[in-house]
Order: C-alpha cells, then structure tokens, then sequence
C-alpha cells in the first residue's frame, strides 16, 4: 500500500430527518434550522473535506423538497457528496433530485483508501438488513482492492448500543456482514446513523463508529426512548495513509434548540 501523502478527510452528516416545507419539525425541533446550525459549525470547523458522507434519514417524510433543500445546501462543497438511505428515506425521490447515480454510487476509491455504501434500508420497516446483492457487492470490492484500506458505511447500526429499545431496529443479519468483513483485513473501519448518538468502539481492527444526528438526540444508556440533552452535530474522519483513522465529534452547542424533552417516541 502506499503509506505516503496526506490523510483523506471525511464529513459525516446524518439522521437530518428534512421536511418538505420550512416548518417541519421532530420532537419540536426545527430539523432544517438544526441542520442549518451544524452546517454552520462545519464552516467554521471543517471547511475543506474531500468528501461529504450524508448515512441516511435524511429525509423525514420522503418528499422530494426534503431533498432538494438537502442538496442545495451541500453545494457549498466542491468535493464529492455521497449519500444513500436510511428507513425514513424515499429512494425514488432520493434519485429524482439526485439526476444520476452519482451521489448515490456505491464505492468511492482515493489513494490507499476504498469507501463502500451499503444500502440498509428495509422498505417499510424502521430495523436494517443488508440483503444478499449488497453483501455480495462488499465481497466483490474488498476481493478486488486487497491493496487499499477499507472504510464501509451504511445506516443501521451492526453492534448493538447501550439503549435496549434501540438494539431490535439495528441491522439484523450482522453476523452476515462480519463473517464477510472478517475475510479481508483491509477493513478499517465502519460508520453509522441512526443511533442519534455518538459511538466509538473497535472490534479488532476495525473502528465502529456513529455520528449524532443534526436533529435530535437519543438519551445512551436508557432502557426505553428518551430525548438526549446534547446538540445535534457531525463527524469528522481523517484516514490516514498508513491506514489509521482519527475521528471526532462536533456539537452546536453555543445554539438553544427547542426539543419536546418528554415524548414517548414518533
Ligand atoms: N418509543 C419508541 N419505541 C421504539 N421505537 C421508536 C419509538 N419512537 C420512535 N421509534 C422508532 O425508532 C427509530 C429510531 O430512529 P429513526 O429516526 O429511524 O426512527 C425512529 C422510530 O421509527
């Protein structure tokens, strides 16, 4: 591999749950004013990636404005934006502003690295499943590229996290996807959403990450659903030629977000 030249830096953005008009809302939160928020921060902190990484739901109620406002705003960036979806998102609308697979493709190679998008997305469930045709396009790309790390991402989360209401909506056939992974020791690393919460953890090798949402928080470590009382925020990845990935997680906190602190779910 050549260990040499500079780190490729990633934006992970996700769970922007965006409406169709300016006053749609989750849990009283105004996601397109929180999103606007973070991408703020993001100008601020992290102005220059080289790559937008968007891990679904990022729509909330499927229509096509939703999207169009999401990648009206990812214009500010000269680099590419992939996105692909979470259980919120409508796929068909997703491609229609989309114009081309080309935000929606499903690998991505830049020096010693390889990027494979996944779809996790089960319609009309809120759980994940990588179904045969995407695990099979896992094994094909990381039997092809031996020669270059791996960074995998797709929506639902593999591990199981520390709320118990959330482990039966995570991807279900994980056991498919590590025995595939295990097989190629190229993988470094594997990012998330939908856990609306950080996560860092290591399996071996691989790093296991989650980003928050640029909406609203899960409450870690709780039995049921609970609102979390931290901002909304994104990712940033930095993988290094020699293959080590350095990661963290920025939040708007200097910003009031309304939240309805007492729901029981949506
Ligand atoms: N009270 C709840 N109990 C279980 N699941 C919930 C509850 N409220 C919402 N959900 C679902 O859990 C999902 C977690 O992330 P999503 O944003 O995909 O969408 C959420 C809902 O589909």
């Amino acid at each position: 591999m050549n260990t040499s030249g500079r780190a490729l830096r990633i934006l992970q953005i996700t769970d922007c749950h965006l409406g169709r008009t300016g006053h749609s809302s989750l849990l009283g939160m105004d996601t397109r004013a929180s999103f606007d928020s973070v991408l703020e921060l993001v100008k601020q902190n992290y102005p220059e990636p080289d790559l937008v990484l968007a891990t679904g739901d990022i729509g909330q109620d499927g229509s096509v404005e939703a999207y169009r406002y999401f990648q009206d705003k990812m214009s500010v960036f000269s680099c590419p934006v992939f996105w692909f979806a979470g259980n919120h998102d409508n796929f068909p609308a997703m491609l229609e502003v989309a114009g081309s697979r080309g935000a929606l493709e499903k690998t991505f190679a830049s020096g010693p690295w390889q990027l494979i998008f996944l779809n996790s997305a089960v319609p009309g469930k809120v759980h994940g499943f990588l179904r045969p045709k995407e695990l099979s396009l896992l094994n094909r790309t990381l039997e092809a590229t031996p020669d270059k790390f791996a960074l995998i991402a797709f929506h639902h989360h593999p591990i199981d996290t520390d709320c118990q209401w959330l482990n039966p909506i995570g991807l279900r056939n994980r056991e498919a996807f590590f025995a595939t992974i295990d097989r190629y020791p190229q993988v470094r690393g594997v990012v998330w959403g939908h856990v609306h919460q950080e996560m860092d953890q290591r399996r071996g090798d691989v790093r296991l990450l989650a980003a928050p949402s640029t909406c609203i928080q899960f409450e870690p470590r709780s039995r049921e659903f609970g609102v979390g009382r931290e901002s909304p925020g994104y990712r940033w990845l930095e993988l290094h030629p020699d293959g080590r990935i350095e990661t963290g997680v920025v939040r708007a906190d200097h910003i009031e977000f309304e939240v309805d602190m007492n729901s029981g779910g949506y």
